[in-house]
């Protein structure tokens, strides 16, 4: 690999690497690198340790979490390599004081020693659970913390926040249009990317239709519209039929059926707008296959739709079938409602069936909470197009997975706090999700590796990690080991699954969940246990850890 393809985003483009060009050794804290050589000076070469990669908390006030960032994880290692130009970088940038080996020894670091265990991505994941096991010298399992971390958070976020809105949608189209409002060309990326893995239909962002295979979609903004003011700036007005043929005028024919059309909206001719109309003929002229218009730039109901319908109909005459349009302001469930009623009446009047399934977007600030609202509401909408509150994650901008050391040359470690829920889980670990006999996931349980594995059609004891009276026998109908070994001797193992495999590994992992676990309001936490030897493994180490106190 040349230094420029390590360092250039132009690199980006190089479809064939179907991953995130910026993450490199360097896109970490200079606190790994700080650490790293402490190690190293104080002779932690050989130290291996393990690591644990979880979150606390569920986002969204949900009570789940889609594992996202694998793929981008395990092509991250098999890359992880400092340039020359990095070592000269790091060589200006840390103090004259460090040793020069040091830099050689950075130099030939490679993954080659570590080994990753993960949760398989797009998998329905809970709090405590860790969703990688990662083993391996201290040093280098160090230096990945950051990036590994930074790699993690936002797709699960992102493929969570987007799951959530399928939810919301059901069968409805979802389009990612939040590239614009993103944070970043690299948040942009990645929101077209994970949104689609947690169940998006598409995007606007081209680049990541390259980069992903994601289907590219989009219509037009209110500037194509409000580029035309009459119908005589229109230079081509012209189209030949689909079946071939003499060109037809589409222009007269458009304007023609927009007057035929004005008595069905109970409208006056002056209300619509001309500018509009031209803008219009000139999309469909272009796109007569794919007609698909931005009908709120002046009035829908007014103005909008009856260009629209004037159009259509034209189209329809050299047998164009025209797409539908996109409402970007107003009341959304209303005008959806008042334009079906139009294709509807149409469709009948000129019985021209498939006029009544024309497709009705919505775009304009949508969330998860209006797309429930609208459901309440009652709406004809097929499609949502949507942005900001998608990328931005608006509802809570960041998933907390941390990364944290559970076992250092075989002996455990942990980390106490005042804070309960923030003990970490000593020890290597193993996780186990139970099912019930109607496929229902019943539990995650944590184990020590060392452990048997629980068995199918066999009690076992599964404990609250910190509440001694909470626990309960489970017998498992189905017993699935959560941690699979992804990376080891410097390669992947087995074959990475496809974007579309990913995503619908999101459907069929969140069909195991009961519906009170996904609802909307107040759900119901997933359970997530320890089996009775981890519990007083933590508990013993914790004592051990925490001196007794004097009062004075
Ligand atoms: N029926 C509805 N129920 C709930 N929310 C809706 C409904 N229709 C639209 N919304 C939402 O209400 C907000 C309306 O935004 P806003 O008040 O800016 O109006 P607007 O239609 O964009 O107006 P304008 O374009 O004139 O500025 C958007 O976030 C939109 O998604
Ligand atoms: O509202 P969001 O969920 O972020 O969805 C994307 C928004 O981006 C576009 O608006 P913009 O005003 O940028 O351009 P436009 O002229 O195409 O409406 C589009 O019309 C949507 O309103
Ligand atoms: O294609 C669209 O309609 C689109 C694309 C990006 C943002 N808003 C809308
Ligand atoms: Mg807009």
């Amino acid at each position: 690999m040349t230094e420029n393809t390590i360092i250039g985003i132009h690199h980006l483009t190089e479809k064939s690497l179907g991953h995130n060009g910026i993450v490199q050794p360097l896109l970490t804290d200079l606190y790994q690198i700080t650490m790293a050589y402490a190690y190293w000076k104080s002779g932690k070469t050989k130290d291996i340790s393990v690591f644990d990669l979880f979150f606390r908390k569920n986002p969204f006030q949900g009570e789940f979490t889609i594992f996202a960032g694998l793929e981008e994880c395990l092509k991250f290692l098999k890359r992880f390599h400092y340039s020359e130009s990095d070592i000269a970088y790091l060589r200006q940038t840390l103090p004259d004081t460090i040793d020069d080996e040091f830099f050689d020894y950075l130099s030939k670091l490679n993954t080659n020693d570590v080994t990753l265990y993960a949760v398989e991505e797009g998998s329905v994941v809970f709090p405590r659970v860790p969703l990688i096991r990662i083993e391996g010298p201290l040093i280098i399992v160090q230096l990945l913390e950051t990036t590994l971390l930074t790699l993690v958070n936002y797709a699960s976020l992102m493929a969570t926040n987007a799951a959530r809105y399928r939810m919301a949608a059901g069968d409805l189209k979802l389009l990612e249009f939040g590239l614009r409002r993103a944070q970043g060309p690299d948040g942009g990326l990645s929101a077209s990317k994970y949104s689609y893995i947690g169940g998006f239909d598409g995007t606007s962002n081209v680049l990541a239709g390259k980069l992903f295979n994601i289907p590219v979609k989009g219509t037009h903004a209110h500037a194509y519209i409000t580029s035309f003011t009459d119908l005589t700036e229109l230079q081509t007005c012209t189209l030949v039929p689909k079946a071939g043929g003499e060109h037809r005028n589409l222009s007269e024919l458009a304007t023609n059926w927009r007057l035929k059309l004005i008595s069905l909206f109970n409208v006056v001719s002056t209300e619509a707008s001309d500018g509009e109309l031209a803008a219009l003929i000139s999309f469909a002229i272009a796109f007569p296959d794919g007609f698909m218009a931005l009908v709120d730039t002046y009035d829908v109901k007014r103005s909008g739709l009856l260009n629209f319908c004037a159009v259509a109909l034209a189209l329809n005459d050299l047998g164009y079938q025209a797409i539908g349009i996109r409402i970007d302001s107003g009341d959304l469930a209303y005008l959806s409602n008042v334009a079906r009623h139009f294709f509807n009446e149409i469709s009948k009047q000129y019985d021209i069936p498939w006029f009544a399934e024309l497709m009705i977007m919505a775009s304009n600030d949508i969330n998860e909470e209006t797309i429930l609202s609208l459901n309440d509401q009652g709406h004809k909408i097929n499609c949502f197009g949507i942005g900001t509150h998608l990328v931005t994650c608006q509802r809570q901008p960041a998933l907390g997975c941390v990364y944290k050391m559970v076992e250092l040359n075989g002996q455990p470690r942990i980390k106490l706090s005042q804070d309960v829920g923030k003990v970490t889980m000593p020890g290597r670990k193993d996780a186990y999700r139970l099912y019930s006999e109607s496929g229902d996931a019943l539990i995650d349980l944590l184990q020590k590796s060392s452990e048997e594995a629980p068995q199918v059609n066999h009690k076992v004891l599964c404990r609250h990690p910190f509440e001694e009276s909470k626990r309960a026998y489970v017998t498992p109908s189905k017993v699935k080991k959560l941690l699979r070994i992804c990376w080891k001797d410097g390669n992947i193992v087995g074959p990475l699954p496809s974007l579309a495999e990913i995503r619908n590994k999101v459907q069929a992992s969140l069909k195991t969940l009961r519906p009170d676990i996904k609802r909307n309001l107040n759900p119901t936490p997933f359970k997530v246990a320890v089996s009775d030897n981890l519990y007083k493994f933590l508990h013993d180490l914790w004592l051990q850890n925490a001196p007794i106190g004097e009062l004075s």
